[in-house]
């Protein structure tokens, strides 16, 4: 069954799509798959900002995260669009601070799937002086959860960008690890300034860690360390961060990490060219 062009006033719930008012009065579509499953996405952001696979624990939003269309929702799984970090533009990049609107809703065998996109205007082109179209595709699964971003460049110019999707996985951190970056080279801010290769078989989050390794593989497990191994797969997110702020901040450290699909090296892309990468995260 496919639904055309939703709206939030517009419910579709025979398609397992429907937008409903969230924290803040922020609207936020709910996922609802016939197998057991469900997820959130808050517009503001196209910010996925739940995801309960059949078994498993849902993502982790910091308590600190503010629903206010103001800030970022800190939390989830937010973009970091059109820059990853701190750099020329806001940390992250603003596509977590705009409005994303729903495209087309469908159902396939009870599974969910809806489509946000965002385009430049005046909020974007204030800070970055190009045409571009984000789409942003959602489908959710009884265990799995699957993205895909598209990327194109609408304008008559070329631009480059950076991206990831900052995924905020529930977790004791202390007992968490993340297996599959052995050989990978690292960005490290903290704490080895010389960018060695990842030579453990686990990455693990003893205490502070921010580190990007580039060129990752196309599959990474994270154990949770409550109990569940998160299979995280993706196409064309060349890289992968893992971050816990540890003391940084003190109230929720403990609590999650974050397994980041990044496109850490600037994505080039001419007039009418497009950028795709997929994610997808599953539990068994
Ligand atoms: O706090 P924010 O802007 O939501 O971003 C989350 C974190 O993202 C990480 O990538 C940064 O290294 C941190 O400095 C930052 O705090």
């Amino acid at each position: 069954m496919r639904t055309a062009r939703a709206t939030f006033s517009q419910e579709t719930a025979s398609s397992g799509v429907r937008i409903t008012e969230g924290n803040g009065g922020l609207p936020k579509v709910l996922l609802n798959s016939a197998h057991g499953s469900e997820a959130e996405i808050y517009l503001f952001g196209g910010c996925i900002t739940s995801w309960k696979p059949v078994n498993g624990k849902d993502l982790f939003v910091r308590p600190d995260a503010v629903f206010n269309g103001q800030k970022p929702i800190s939390g989830g799984i937010p973009h970091c669009f059109p820059q990853f970090g701190p750099g020329p533009l806001q940390q992250h990049g603003f596509g977590r601070n705009m409005n994303w609107s729903v495209g087309d809703s469908e159902n396939i065998e009870g599974n969910p799937v809806v489509t946000l996109e965002i385009k430049d205007g005046p909020y974007s082109r204030s800070m970055w002086d190009f045409s571009f179209l984000a789409i942003y595709k959602v489908e959710l699964n009884s265990k799995s959860l699957t993205t895909i971003l598209t990327i194109k460049n609408t304008d008559k110019k070329p631009f480059s960008l950076s991206t990831t999707l900052h995924t905020y996985f529930r977790a004791s951190a202390a007992g968490a690890s993340v297996k599959g970056l052995k050989g990978c080279k690292t960005l490290n801010k903290d704490p080895d300034p010389v960018n060695p290769s990842e030579e453990r078989e686990v990455g693990t989050f003893p205490g502070f860690v921010d580190c990007v390794y580039l060129d990752a593989p196309g599959e990474v497990h994270l154990d949770n360390g409550l109990g569940d191994v998160i299979t995280i797969q993706n196409t064309n997110w060349s890289d992968t961060v893992l971050w816990n702020p540890h003391l940084q901040m003190e109230a929720c450290y403990r609590d999650f990490v974050c397994v980041e699909n990044a496109k850490i090296g600037k994505v080039e892309l001419q007039p009418e060219q497009s950028w795709v990468a997929k994610q997808h995260i599953s539990v068994a």
